[in-house]
């Protein structure tokens, strides 16, 4: 039997475009997610996230499910753009929802939806929107702090910065490696000053969410990409310094402004870890490099060999419990919590109404116990959150891929739980797996 520690927090984790619908409802304004999926030829058969979960109506029914599962903790997004509108007051429901069912809420500012009207005015490309950022945290934790237990600045920043503006297959579009250094460096200090506002509004608890990822195969490359998906955002985060290697490498694209890093380096109370699946790369002269990883020409990312998730990403738990080793004893001192692990599998509902998704069993399994592994390493897991609750909008995948417990029928709306949920809730309940 593997137990985990007393008050493990057992989690499932969502976010607002990908669930929420009511995309025009109670003032929300648009948000660059809301632009983009308008976009023709940007995401899969046009699919938006108009109505996605209509979890904005539905919340009730699926916080009963969270309930069902005996989730001790749920990870959501605020959307940013329902910031100032009456719409604002869902998350009043949400939360008063959650904590009647028991259940901890891990919220999160920012999870890509940035008000398109901030975009407008340049987005992450300008440091002002760093400022806004933190007005709008303040202005949130000024309505909600009394029942949000932790809150979490940001989803992934290296996402936001080099999906959204180094590759630009994800929103706002911006295919520009310079951008896509500004935008990380401008999302830290946004972090940054948001941690001074909470703290100074009398928030508890802080943290960031960021999606790391060992880097395998050959040494020289695995060490550049490492700084440039995973060193160039813990080492501000957590050191209060940009490292040297990375420093000189980003300052061959841009010139932006660097000298933040004291406001950028808040002591934080939990680091949140989204975790799927390993990057392989090796040295090749004739790649080309890639788009979401800035001057690396001459290094070819390599598809994983062995089993691969719905997504093609490869199927590693090793490197689950090697990441949180890694971060334990290199940047000890703070707790983890691993905010997203999951997968997408070709899920289809029986005759009898279930879905059998034993690869996602199988795959959530061994990250469970792979995150134990870690632990009994002396790495200091405080959770985990299945990413995903529901079957959501998967960005530029549209609806087509399918990470929740539960499955959605987008077009009755109807909630099926998958054997994953069984599953899921039998290990919360036993607070470890046989
Ligand atoms: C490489 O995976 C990333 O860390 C990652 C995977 N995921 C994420 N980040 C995002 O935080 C979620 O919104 C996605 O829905 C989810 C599944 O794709």
């Amino acid at each position: 039997m593997i137990i985990f520690p007393e008050g493990f927090l057992w989690g499932a984790a969502t976010a607002a475009y990908q669930i929420e619908g009511a995309a025009r409802e109670d003032g929300r304004v648009p948000s660059i997610w809301d632009t983009f999926s308008h976009t023709p030829g940007k995401v899969r058969d046009g699919h938006t996230g108009d109505v996605a979960c209509d979890h904005y109506h539905r919340y009730a029914e699926d916080v009963a499910l969270m309930r069902e599962l005996g989730l001790r903790a749920y990870r959501f997004s605020i959307a940013w753009p329902r910031f100032g509108t009456p719409g604002f007051g869902f998350y009043d429901r949400l939360l008063d929802e959650l904590l009647e069912a028991g259940i901890t809420p891990v919220a999160t500012l920012y999870h890509w939806d940035l008000p398109q009207s901030l975009q407008d005015g340049g987005g992450w490309l300008d440091r002002d929107t760093a400022y806004r950022f933190a007005e709008y945290a303040a202005g949130a934790y000024e309505r909600l702090g009394d029942r949000v237990a932790t809150w979490t600045t940001l989803n992934e920043p290296w996402v936001s910065a080099f999906v959204g503006h180094g590759s630009g297959r994800h929103a706002p579009g911006v295919g520009d490696p310079a951008a896509a250094f500004t935008a990380a460096h401008h999302l830290m200090l946004a972090h940054g000053l948001a941690v001074q506002a909470l703290r100074a509004a009398g928030a508890g608890s802080v943290s960031i969410t960021l999606n790391l990822a060992p880097i395998l195969g050959d040494e020289e490359p695995a060490r550049l990409v490492d700084g440039l998906c995973n060193r160039i955002f813990l080492d501000p985060l957590l050191r209060g310094v940009y490292p040297e290697d990375v420093l000189a490498h980003l300052r061959r694209f841009t010139d932006v402004k660097l000298d933040d890093l004291e406001t950028i380096h808040q002591p934080i109370d939990v680091l949140g870890v989204n975790y799927y699946s390993p990057k392989h790369v090796r040295t090749d002269p004739e790649a080309p490099g890639h788009p979401e990883h800035p001057g690396t020409e001459g290094i070819a990312f390599v598809d994983p060999d062995g089993p691969v998730t719905a997504m093609g990403w490869g199927i590693n738990p090793e490197c689950l419990e090697s990441l949180l080793v890694r971060l334990s004893r290199e940047y000890p001192g703070t707790p983890l919590l691993i905010t997203e692990n999951g997968a997408a599998f070709e899920d289809t509902v029986t005759g009898d109404d279930r879905v059998h998704d034993t690869d996602r069993v199988a795959f959530l399994d061994a990250h469970v116990r792979a995150a134990h592994a870690a632990i009994a390493q002396g790495a200091d897991l405080r959770g985990y959150f299945v990413w995903s609750l529901l079957d959501n909008f998967e960005w530029a995948h549209g609806y087509h891929k399918r990470f929740g417990l539960v499955y959605v029928d987008y077009e009755t709306q109807r909630r099926i739980r998958k054997d994953s949920f069984h599953w899921y809730r039998d290990v919360i309940a036993a607070n470890g797996l046989r």
